[in-house]
C-alpha cells in the first residue's frame, strides 16, 4: 500500500482482526483510499483522531466510526490537518498534496456572493450547471458545493438529469431534491419526498426529445417553487449532468442552461466543451473551467451497471439493505394499464402526413403484458387513472413510485410485484423501463 505519512498501530483496533492504518495529513491534503469490490469485499472504517476533516464536504465527527462498503472511493479533505485511522484493508489508500479543493471552495465563496447579492436586491439566488465527460467528478462536485451552501444556512435543490447514475432516485429517471442539511458522509444526501420523472433508460440518446421535455418540465417545477419559496430561490440550484457531451448531448446541455436559465456554468476539465458553451451560451453566462481531481476513480461499465443495481436495491430495501421490508404481491392485468414512451422510429417517408419524429418520441404505446415484462422496473405514475386521464399529460406527471415485475403468469392474466408498500397500488398507470432488476434476496 503506497502510503505517505501512515504509521500502522495495533492499540486502535475496534474489530479484532482488523488491522489499522494511521494517517497524519497536513494541511490541505487528502487522503484518498477505496474500498474493494465485490460481494465478499471486507468493508473499511474511518476515524477521525485528532483536527479536523471531512468528505466530500460534509464534517467528520471525532472518535466516531464511519464505515465504507465494497465500491467506495472516497477522500477525506483536510483545511487545517488532521490525523486519521483506516480500519481494515483498503484496495489502495495514498495521500495527496495535489488537490482543486481551494478553486472548488473559491467557487462555493463566488455563489454564496451572488446568493447574498441576490438577498440585497431581492433578486433569484444562482442557478449553476455542473457539466463535463464521464468520470470526472460532476457528482462529487455537486455534493461538495451544495454541502457547503447548507452549512452556511441556505437551502438548495439538487437538480439530478445524471440517467445512468442518479444521486437521488433509481436509474431512468430525472429529479430535483431540496437540500436541508448536510450529504451523510456514509450514505449521500437524506432523500425526503424527491420530484422524480420517469424517463426509462440509461442513456438520453434512447429518447432525446423526452429527455429535453423532462429538463423543462423540471424547470418549471423549479421556478414554481421559487417564486412562493424566498429561500428556495435565494438558495439557487445545482444542477448535475449526464457525460454526453458531443452531438445531441451538447445540445441537451444547451437546452438545460436556456430551460433554467442558468447563470453559471461549471464544465470539469473538457477545455473544448468550455469554448463551445462560451461560444453558444448567452454572454451573461458565466462559464468557468475547473480542473478534476486526481482522485477521481474511472468506473468500468461493470461498476456502474452494479452502482445501479445497488441503488435500485436501495430503493426497495434501504440503505446496505437492512433498513426497509418491501412486499410482493399479484396485480391483475386488468387493474393496470402499462405503457412505453416513444415508438420505434421509423423512416421519414413512413410517417403519416403532417407527423414528424418528434411526435413519435413522446408517444405513449400500451404494452400488452407478457413473459417479457419479468424484471423490467415500472414507474408508477401519478397521472390521474382513468383512460382519458392517465393519458393526457402522463408523460410530464411526477411518478409516485417504483415497482419491480418478479413473475408473469399469463394463464390467470396476473403479475407478481416487489413494491415498496402493501397493496393495492397508488395508481393504475404504470410505465415500463428499459432497465430490469433480478432481486437475489
Ligand atoms: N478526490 C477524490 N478522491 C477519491 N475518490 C474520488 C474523489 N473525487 C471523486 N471520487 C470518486 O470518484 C468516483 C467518480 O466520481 P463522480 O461520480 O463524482 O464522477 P462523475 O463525473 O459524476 O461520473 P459520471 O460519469 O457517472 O457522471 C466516485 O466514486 C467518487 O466517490
Amino acid at each position: 500500500m503506497a502510503t505517505e505519512g501512515a504509521e500502522t498501530t495495533s492499540e486502535d483496533v475496534p474489530v479484532p482482526g482488523k488491522a489499522s492504518t494511521r494517517f497524519d495529513l497536513e494541511k490541505e491534503t487528502e487522503l484518498r483510499f477505496e474500498v474493494e469490490a465485490g460481494e465478499a469485499a471486507e468493508q473499511v472504517d474511518l476515524e477521525l483522531l485528532t483536527g479536523m476533516a471531512e468528505v466530500f464536504g460534509s464534517e467528520l465527527n471525532r472518535n466516531k466510526k464511519y464505515t465504507f462498503g465494497p465500491g467506495s472511493k472516497i477522500a477525506v479533505f483536510t483545511w487545517q490537518g488532521c490525523s486519521v485511522n483506516l480500519y481494515g484493508k483498503p484496495e489502495v489508500a495514498y495521500v495527496s498534496k495535489d488537490t482543486p479543493m481551494l478553486l472548488y471552495l473559491n467557487t462555493h465563496a463566488a455563489l454564496e456572493q451572488m446568493r447574498k447579492q441576490a438577498e440585497r436586491d431581492n433578486e433569484r439566488g444562482p442557478r449553476v450547471m455542473v457539466v463535463g465527460p464521464t468520470d470526472v467528478g460532476k457528482s462529487t462536485v455537486c455534493r461538495l458545493l451544495l454541502s457547503y451552501a447548507v452549512r452556511v444556512g441556505r437551502r438548495p435543490t439538487l437538480v439530478e438529469l445524471d440517467v445512468g447514475q442518479s444521486g437521488v432516485s433509481v436509474p431512468g429517471t430525472v429529479s430535483a431534491l431540496c437540500i436541508e442539511r448536510p450529504a451523510d458522509v456514509e450514505e449521500g444526501f437524506s432523500v425526503q419526498a424527491p420530484l422524480v420523472y420517469h424517463f426509462g433508460s440509461t442513456t438520453p440518446g434512447t429518447n432525446i426529445k423526452l429527455y429535453n421535455k423532462l429538463t423543462s418540465c423540471l424547470a418549471d417545477v423549479f421556478s414554481q417553487r421559487c417564486e412562493v419559496n424566498r429561500k428556495a430561490s435565494v438558495g439557487g440550484c445545482i444542477i448535475n449532468t449526464c457525460g454526453w457531451v458531443k452531438g445531441s448531448g451538447y445540445q441537451a446541455l444547451v437546452h438545460c442552461a436556456s430551460a433554467f436559465e442558468v447563470d453559471v456554468v461549471l464544465v470539469l476539465d473538457h477545455e473544448r466543451l468550455y469554448n463551445e458553451l462560451k461560444r453558444d451560451l448567452p454572454h451573461f453566462v458565466r462559464v468557468v473551467l475547473l480542473p478534476k481531481s486526481g482522485g477521481v476513480v474511472e468506473r468500468s461499465k461493470e461498476c456502474r451497471r452494479d452502482t445501479r443495481d445497488e441503488k435500485i436495491r436501495e430503493y426497495f430495501y434501504g440503505f446496505r439493505g437492512v433498513t426497509f421490508y418491501p412486499f410482493s404481491y399479484e396485480v391483475r392485468f386488468s387493474d393496470v394499464r402499462i405503457y412505453k414512451i416513444g415508438a420505434p422510429s421509423i423512416p421519414d417517408s413512413c410517417l403519416p402526413l403532417g407527423m414528424s419524429q418528434d411526435d413519435t418520441q413522446l408517444k405513449l404505446v400500451p404494452v400488452t403484458p407478457g413473459r417479457d415484462l419479468t424484471y423490467h422496473v415500472l414507474s408508477v405514475s401519478s397521472a390521474e387513472d382513468g383512460e382519458e386521464g392517465a393519458r393526457k399529460g402522463i408523460v410530464e406527471s411526477p411518478v409516485c413510485g417504483f415497482i419491480v415485475v418478479t413473475n408473469v403468469d399469463t394463464q390467470a392474466q396476473v403479475m407478481k410485484v416487489l413494491s415498496p408498500a402493501p397493496r393495492p397500488l397508488p395508481r393504475h398507470t404504470l410505465l415500463i423501463m428499459d432497465i430490469r432488476f433480478m432481486d437475489m434476496k
